[in-house]
């Protein structure tokens, strides 16, 4: 596995510098012709196969794309900023205005999506509503590394975090996340990570999760998460 991360590795670099939004791109450019490049990258759909997804990640992410066919599944988009109506109202109604300069807005993005292609967090979410069950498919690259060869577990912790939450809708935040690490996970490899909803009691939810291997044969981890509704009559921060 990770022979395929260092192939992925070699074609990453051999990217490097091409892309949308790459240092030495964005250097030389005229402000509006900067300013488009800025556009499309944080519209850009990153939960979507490039270069550093490995073959397992790719076939799994064929798997659960045929899935989508017939509407029971729907893969999540994914994508460093929000410019949706929603992230607007998240702003408004739960940030203090201590948050709101625009110049913070305008820099901040999900950390998630920050790191090069095949760096840092490759991941695709699929969402199965009936079920009210969510499936990402993971693959933790060479920076998000802990002990050496292995993935850090506050990675694995950002990871459950957002698999949970996948399983939510609209504004919430994560009260409490109680995660047990039974096995490390090497660098580079895919894990899945199954998450549900088990219980809504007023504002609350109740979500738990597994991480395994593709094989299935391997559990990493399991997780329970509490999320909160949040209440539009209370200030967040
Ligand atoms: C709109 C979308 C925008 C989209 C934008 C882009 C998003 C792109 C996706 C990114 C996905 C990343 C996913 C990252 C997710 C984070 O990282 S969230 C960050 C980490 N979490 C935090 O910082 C939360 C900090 N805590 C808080 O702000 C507040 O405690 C909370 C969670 C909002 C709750 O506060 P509150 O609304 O005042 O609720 P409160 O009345 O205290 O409690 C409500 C109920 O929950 C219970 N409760 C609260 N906390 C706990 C707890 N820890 N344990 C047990 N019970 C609890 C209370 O006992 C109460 O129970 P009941 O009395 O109703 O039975």
């Amino acid at each position: 596995m990770l022979r395929s991360c260092t192939a992925g590795l070699r074609s990453i670099w051999a990217l490097r510098g091409r892309r949308e939004g790459a240092p030495r791109l964005s250097m030389d450019l005229q402000p509006a012709r900067r300013l488009f490049s800025t556009e499309k990258v944080i519209h850009k759909d990153w939960a979507l196969p490039n270069p550093s997804w490995s073959k397992d990640l790719k076939l799994l992410f064929d798997q659960f794309m045929k899935k989508c066919e017939d509407g029971s599944w729907e893969r999540l988009p994914s994508y460093k900023r929000r410019s949706t109506q929603e992230s607007e109202d998240f702003k408004t109604y739960f940030l203090g205005s201590a948050l709101q300069t625009q110049s913070l807005w305008k820099k901040a993005q999900l950390f998630t999506r920050g790191f090069e292609d095949g760096l840092g967090f490759e991941y695709v979410i699929f969402k199965n509503n009936d079920e009210k069950r969510t499936v990402c498919l993971f693959q933790g690259g060479p920076y998000l590394q802990g002990v050496p060869g292995l993935l850090h577990g506050g990675a694995m912790a950002t990871m459950i975090d957002i698999a949970l939450g996948s399983c939510t809708g609209g504004a919430v935040m994560t009260a409490n996340l109680n995660i047990n690490f039974k096995r490390p996970v090497p660098l580079c490899s895919v894990v899945v990570i199954n998450s549900q909803l088990d219980k809504l009691e007023g504002r609350k939810l109740f979500l738990s999760c597994n991480v395994r291997s593709v094989d299935e044969k391997t559990l990493y981890s399991e997780a329970t998460g509490l999320f909160i509704k949040l209440d539009p009559e209370k200030s967040s921060t």
